[in-house]
């Protein structure tokens, strides 16, 4: 079976690609599935390109490989972008999923529904040795909920509505998010790759 490595230690991001990558008869393999421990890329970039950017082609030139990364995040007009491609740490130092969230409905407590329009951004990168790298973006609208719901993905899922519907992305199972999300139509938009040069490597 082909394989690709994906350059993430995000479980709940690697089980989307594991799908997405598992309807063309391709194995995605996380950093977290490796057998040697892989460095923890510092994203330093200001845009979620750059950031896509560091990640898959320190990984690439490490493994002497093709290698996939996600650069991702959630987008929220109402504070001007944030948390934005500081989505992972922006409750700061001995940020998690649940402290992020808070710190977001914290920051829009006084902002009504219809002002409160997100979305999420994803950027793929896709570095392979002597190649320029590619880039692919898919992003998803939606609204940022009062109160957390749901228990499915992961991130901001449980308090992102996605445009069209009355729950929490959290709400939906995985495989109708992944039928919507951002990463879904970021990877739309690798298929051609897929087709031509990932099956061919
Ligand atoms: O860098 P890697 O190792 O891939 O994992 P990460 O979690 O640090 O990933 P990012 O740097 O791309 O940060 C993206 C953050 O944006 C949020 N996010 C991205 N995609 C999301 C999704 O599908 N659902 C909910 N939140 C998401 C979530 O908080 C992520 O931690
Ligand atoms: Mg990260």
């Amino acid at each position: 079976m082909k394989e690709i490595v994906i350059a993430t230690k995000n479980k709940g991001k690697a089980a989307e690609f594991r799908d997405f990558f598992g309807a063309y008869g391709i194995k995605a393999l996380s950093l977290l599935d490796l057998p040697e421990e892989m460095p923890d890329v510092e994203e330093t970039g200001t845009t979620f390109e750059e950031n896509a950017a560091l990640k898959a082609e320190a990984i690439s030139k490490l493994l002497n490989k093709t290698v996939l990364s996600d650069d991702s995040g959630l987008v929220i007009d109402a504070l001007d972008g944030r948390p934005g491609v500081y989505s992972a740490r922006y409750s700061g130092e001995g940020a998690n999923d649940a402290k992020n969230v808070e710190k977001v409905l914290h920051e829009l407590e006084h902002i009504a529904y219809n002002n409160r329009t997100a979305r999420f951004v994803s950027v793929l990168a896709v570095a392979t040795p002597g190649k320029e790298t590619i880039f692919k973006e898919g992003s998803c609208e939606g609204h940022i909920s009062f109160q957390p719901q749901g228990k499915h993905g992961f991130g901001y899922d449980p308090i992102f509505v996605p445009d069209g519907y009355v729950v929490t992305m959290a709400q939906l199972s995985g495989t109708e998010k992944n039928r919507i999300s951002h990463r879904k139509h970021a990877m739309d938009r690798l298929n051609e790759w897929i087709q031509q040069e990932l099956q061919s490597l």
